[in-house]
């Protein structure tokens, strides 16, 4: 997480760059910022009225990171993954929307499977799917050292 820190980068372009942060979703227009001391925040527009977002609270005692995007995917397997890789969490909460029109409908379905309780050397400690009228939400919450 330092590098979310201006001791370690210079630039928020940079902290974009070497985060792997600019390898997310290749072709995004980003707008970073670089916080001093520490802290940032990018938003990237991509065609389509698509976009990606991320805020980064580095200091240790409270660190977090939060990734939202719109960006359809029938499975957003690579794309978690690579976020996993950029920031290397001890833990992360996943949200899911969808609803019948959407790319992803099959993701509620697919995330009630057991194969999601072991991820990436994550284990599942919560999931919840919630239905409401025009779209369900699927919320699990991963861990490294759930015990
Ligand atoms: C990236 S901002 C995001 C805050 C926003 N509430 C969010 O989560 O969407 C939070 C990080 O920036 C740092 N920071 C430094 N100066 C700040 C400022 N003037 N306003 C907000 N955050 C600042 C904080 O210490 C923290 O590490």
């Amino acid at each position: 997480m330092k590098i979310f820190t201006t001791e370690v980068s210079k630039t928020a372009t940079q902290a974009t760059a070497h985060s792997g942060i600019a390898d997310l979703l290749p072709g995004a227009q980003i707008d970073d910022y670089l916080f001093e001391p520490c802290g940032y925040s990018m938003n990237g527009i991509l065609p389509d009225a698509r976009y990606i977002t991320i805020h980064i609270t580095p200091e240790p005692e409270c660190s977090y990171v939060s990734f939202e995007t719109n960006v359809p995917q029938a499975d957003y397997h690579d794309l978690i993954m690579h976020v996993l890789n950029c920031f290397k969490p001890r833990k992360f909460l996943l949200t899911v929307f969808a609803n019948k029109a959407s790319k992803a409908a099959g993701v509620h379905k697919d995330m009630q499977c057991e194969k999601w309780d072991e991820f990436a050397g994550f284990s599942r400690v919560d999931n919840q799917l919630c239905m409401f009228k025009n779209y369900a939400l699927t919320y699990a919450h991963f861990a490294r050292d759930p015990f």
